[in-house]
């Protein structure tokens, strides 16, 4: 099979993904391949299976059938233990709202993979105010996220799911409770900072501007891949 993303080895790939709730069938044979460093835009209509698709890429839901690869390995058959830690060093997520720890200032918020992976409490949170910085989150640190602005929020998050250096960052529509201002901030950030570390993204979005940023984009309808191309 080819690869349109330019690597003869993709780094993540679904390949005929079925997997249903209750009774309705959210992916219907769905197959993407996700190429190192790349920036993929899954796009489609509301319900057409974009967020079980990265659920499933993400090893946080299991496919009814069909096969999720990562670096080569089975990652749907693969034990919750590993699965929970492979999430832990590999992968990085964003949502459109709520990942943030409420209770915990920006800092904490950032600083809390590295802790959970290991780091002394000194070196995480001085890692975690340089990120901050890097996103242009600078004298929010001690703010809790209710404090903060959607996109600094945003921004924030964004720096939480790439302290950790992950392979892979899912972005589950991460502009998609921003106005067009912040969301460009938002984006430019994560493909900006994706790009520099070679980091591949999964980026759910409905917004062609926000598409815009991708390498390439895929068209879910009724959860398959109806289309799929390099964007503008
Ligand atoms: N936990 C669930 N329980 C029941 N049905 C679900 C669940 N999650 C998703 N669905 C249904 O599966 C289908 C696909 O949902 P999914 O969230 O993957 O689509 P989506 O393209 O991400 O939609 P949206 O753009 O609205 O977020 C929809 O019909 C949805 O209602």
């Amino acid at each position: 099979m080819s690869n349109q993303g330019g690597s003869p080895v993709p780094l993540l790939a679904a390949r005929d993904l079925v997997k249903a709730h209750g009774r309705t069938e959210a992916l219907r044979g769905a197959s993407v391949e996700l190429a190192p460093g790349e920036i993929l835009a899954v796009t489609g209509a509301s319900g057409s299976g974009k967020s079980t698709l990265l659920h499933c890429l993400a090893g946080i839901v299991r496919p009814d059938s069909g096969a999720v690869t990562y670096a080569g390995e089975r990652l749907d058959r693969l034990p919750e233990r590993r699965l929970s830690e492979l999430r832990r060093t590999e992968f990085g997520v964003i949502f459109q709202f709520g990942q943030l720890i409420p209770e915990l200032t920006a800092l904490d918020n950032v600083a809390l993979p590295l802790l959970l992976a290991g780091a002394r409490r000194s070196e995480a949170r001085a890692t975690a105010g340089e990120w901050l910085e890097r996103f242009g989150v600078r004298g929010q640190e001690e703010l809790r996220p209710g404090e903060m602005s959607g996109g600094q929020a945003q921004r924030a998050a964004l720096a939480r799911a790439l302290v950790t250096g992950p392979k892979v960052v899912f972005a589950d529509e991460p502009t998609g409770a921003l106005d067009s201002l912040a969301s460009e901030q938002v984006m430019a950030a994560l493909a900006h900072t994706a790009r520099e570390s070679g980091t591949a993204v999964l980026l759910i979005t409905h917004d062609a501007q926000v598409a815009a940023y991708a390498d390439r984009e895929v068209r879910l309808t009724d959860g398959i891949v109806a289309s799929q191309g390099v964007t503008a």
